[in-house]
């Protein structure tokens, strides 16, 4: 099983729950915005805790409220992929890269830097900075530091929610290469259907609280 994954939390008078089991390799969480997509990729990744339920990825128990398991963020190795990014505007592409690397034991990667230059296509961008990027190209980079933190699995949050119409095409393939070739698992979110119909057909679907 990839996921076992039921999530009951709140945030002031606003109910937020999602629940999946799968084997698939990639699964999708939708639903409007402020339904809480981001609040259950937080809870996954360790930086908010729920207040009741059960997260297994792989294999791994990350959270069990019933038994009292709640792995600290760096022990569940989850390369998380925000939606702003959040490159170091301080430090040049090559250097984002990398930066994830030294925080993990060597017998921990899985993956080299020039598989990960390659895969995404960031040769040329190794010297710029982040800040003069386009929106597609520091998604690439954010997706590059992400896979170089030896992660477990990928949280992906609206990851084409930034990037011009022309070079959406570009993530997705990247994103169905890295489901299809690295065989990570990955949560992928997003609010548009067809978007999500050419990655997987397990989709949570969240659903805005009754009033
Ligand atoms: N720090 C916070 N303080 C108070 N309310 C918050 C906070 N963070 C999120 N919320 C509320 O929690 C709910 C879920 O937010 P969340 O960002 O998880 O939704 P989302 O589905 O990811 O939205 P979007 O698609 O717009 O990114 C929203 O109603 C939001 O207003």
């Amino acid at each position: 099983m990839s996921f076992d994954i039921d999530i009951r939390h709140r945030i002031g008078s606003t109910a937020i729950a999602a629940t999946c089991r799968s084997h698939d390799r990639l699964i999708a969480l939708s639903g409007p915005s402020g339904v809480g997509k981001t609040t259950v990729l937080n809870c996954i990744a360790g930086l908010q805790k729920p207040e009741q339920g059960r997260i297994v990825i792989a294999g791994l128990t990350l959270f069990d409220s019933d038994s009292g398991i709640d792995l600290a963020p760096e022990k569940r190795r989850c390369g998380y992929v925000f939606q702003d990014n959040r490159l170091f505007l301080h430090r040049r592409v090559g250097a984002n890269l990398v930066f994830g690397e030294a925080l993990h034991p060597p017998q921990d990667r899985w993956i080299t830097r020039d598989a990960v230059i390659e895969l995404l296509g960031l040769a040329h961008l190794l010297e710029r900075w982040p800040a003069n990027l386009s929106g597609g190209e520091m998604k690439r980079v954010a997706i590059g530091r992400a896979l170089l933190s030896a992660p477990r699995f990928l949280l992906l949050d609206e990851p084409l929610a930034s990037v011009d119409q022309t070079r959406r095409e570009e993530i997705l393939t990247v994103v169905q290469r890295i489901r299809d070739d690295l065989a990570i698992p990955i949560i992928y979110v997003s609010h548009e259907a067809a978007e999500l119909a050419r990655l997987t057909s397990t989709i949570i679907t969240m659903e805005p609280p009754a009033r």
